[in-house]
């Protein structure tokens, strides 16, 4: 892709110019949309190549690949009336609309893809999950950590709904940090030793030899105080809780 176009700037589209920049180099060149003005001002200034366009449709028209990436609930006013003629590739970044959806409003028959990248695009480590598959995006994401196509909405959804568990985790981290604190423990001490913990456990994960069974298995003395933990508090009720959940915001996510 020569020229890629960017429509909502906030913190993925940010992601993406500064990944896309990584290597030092001036392409391709990227075209940002003028909303969130701050951000893409600092872009276009810290980066050679990245301009700041007058309105979303100069976005479109000076790009080959359209990036959408703006809230779902900003997409029709982010949207409506643009005319994206038939040979650009538009990649939609937002949760919850599907390609029939967003096809109807940008009345084009241009090929929509969706992808689902991650903020560490910017510093190209996030595997990112596409549908349907599409060699220039592939391509595009390979560069920026990997891509990871899937055929079709239904399955991009299913990873969709896994990356809405992030926050949650970093909630439960802060969770644990809180109870040490409130036994006495310096805020700081607890939470450095936190996230020493669990970044010992994101080690642990780069060995794909060992399931995610074993690993647990390999991290629990038989009646041990992690056995403890995970048999009284993530017990069948708290795992069939998770379960609703995502199954919940899979059905949101059609
Ligand atoms: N953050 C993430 O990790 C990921 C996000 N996504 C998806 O990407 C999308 C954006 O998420 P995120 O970056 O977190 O959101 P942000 O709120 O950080 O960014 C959205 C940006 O869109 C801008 N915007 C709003 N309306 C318009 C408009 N009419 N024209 C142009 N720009 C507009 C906003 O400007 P203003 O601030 O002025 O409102 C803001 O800069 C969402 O749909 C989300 O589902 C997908 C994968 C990961």
């Amino acid at each position: 892709m020569q020229h890629i176009g960017i429509i909502g700037v906030g913190e993925i589209g940010k992601a993406l110019v500064e990944g896309l920049r990584l290597d030092g180099s001036a392409s391709p060149e990227i075209f940002l949309s003028p909303r969130g003005a701050h951000v893409a001002a600092e872009l276009s200034e810290r980066f050679e190549g990245v301009h700041v366009c007058a309105d979303n449709q100069e976005v479109v028209d000076r790009a080959d690949l359209v990036i959408i990436a703006v809230r779902r609930q900003d997409h029709h006013d982010a949207l409506d009336g643009l005319t994206v003629a038939d040979d650009k590739t538009v990649l939609s970044l937002m949760a919850g609309v599907a390609i029939d959806a967003l096809r109807r409003t940008l009345d084009t028959n241009a090929p929509i893809v969706r992808a689902i990248p991650l903020p560490a695009v910017r510093e190209r480590r996030s595997v990112t999950v596409t549908a349907p598959p599409h060699p220039a995006v592939d391509a595009l994401f390979d560069q920026l950590g990997g891509s990871l196509p899937v055929a079709d909405e239904d399955a991009f959804n299913v990873f969709s709904a896994l990356t809405g568990t992030l926050t949650a985790h970093y909630a439960y981290l802060a969770t644990l940090t809180s109870w040490a604190a409130n036994h006495g423990i310096t805020t700081d001490v607890a939470e450095r030793y936190v996230r020493g913990l669990f970044q010992n456990v994101g080690r642990a994960l780069n060995d794909e030899s060992r399931s995610l069974d074993q690993l647990a298995a390999d991290h629990e003395t038989p009646k041990g105080n992690n056995e403890r933990i995970r048999t009284t508090w993530f017990d069948p009720a708290n795992a069939a809780a998770l379960t609703q959940a995502l199954d919940g915001l899979l059905a949101d996510l059609k």
